[in-house]
């Protein structure tokens, strides 16, 4: 009989808070520096194995191999506060941004990952958005 070990492996997507609202409010191309700043302050946080990438309009997905779902928390976490306290004002007056994550892991089940790792940012933007969800 063959066994393999399994390895850990957390998925986190990123998704900007009423992003609709700083296009509308700001603009365009306002929302387009908001989305590379936040990628960039993103790649500051990751590790070199960990992969980041844009994932559909607004949102950015991390895959992070060997890391549990609670390491993936503490490092998200992170990146959220640096999100809110990035002085944004400095690309237009006025401008605030956060944004909101969710997490889930292999530890949990291989299945779904993605559709679970939404489950969690859509309870993320439920509790009132600029927080870290993770399946529990
Ligand atoms: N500037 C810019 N806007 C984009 C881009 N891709 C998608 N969008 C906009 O992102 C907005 C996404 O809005 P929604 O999905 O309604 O959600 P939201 O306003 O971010 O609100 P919540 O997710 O509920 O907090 C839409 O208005 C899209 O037009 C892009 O590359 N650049």
């Amino acid at each position: 009989m063959c066994t393999q070990r399994q390895r850990a492996l957390a998925l986190v997507i990123v998704d900007v808070d009423h992003f609709k609202r700083i296009n509308d409010g700001f603009s365009h191309q306002v929302g387009d520096l908001v989305l590379q700043q936040i990628a960039h302050l993103m790649r500051q946080s990751v590790r070199t194995q960990d992969i980041l990438a844009r994932f559909g309009g607004e949102e950015l997905i991390l895959l992070m191999p060997d890391a549990s779902v609670q390491t993936a928390k503490e490092i998200a976490e992170r990146m959220r506060l640096q999100i809110e306290q990035h002085p944004w004002q400095q690309i237009a007056e006025g401008l605030r941004v956060t944004a909101s994550f969710g997490i889930t892991g292999l530890q949990h089940s291989q299945h779904d990952m993605l559709k679970r790792a939404d489950e969690q940012l859509y309870r993320a933007k439920d509790n009132g958005r600029n927080s870290v969800c993770i399946e529990a």
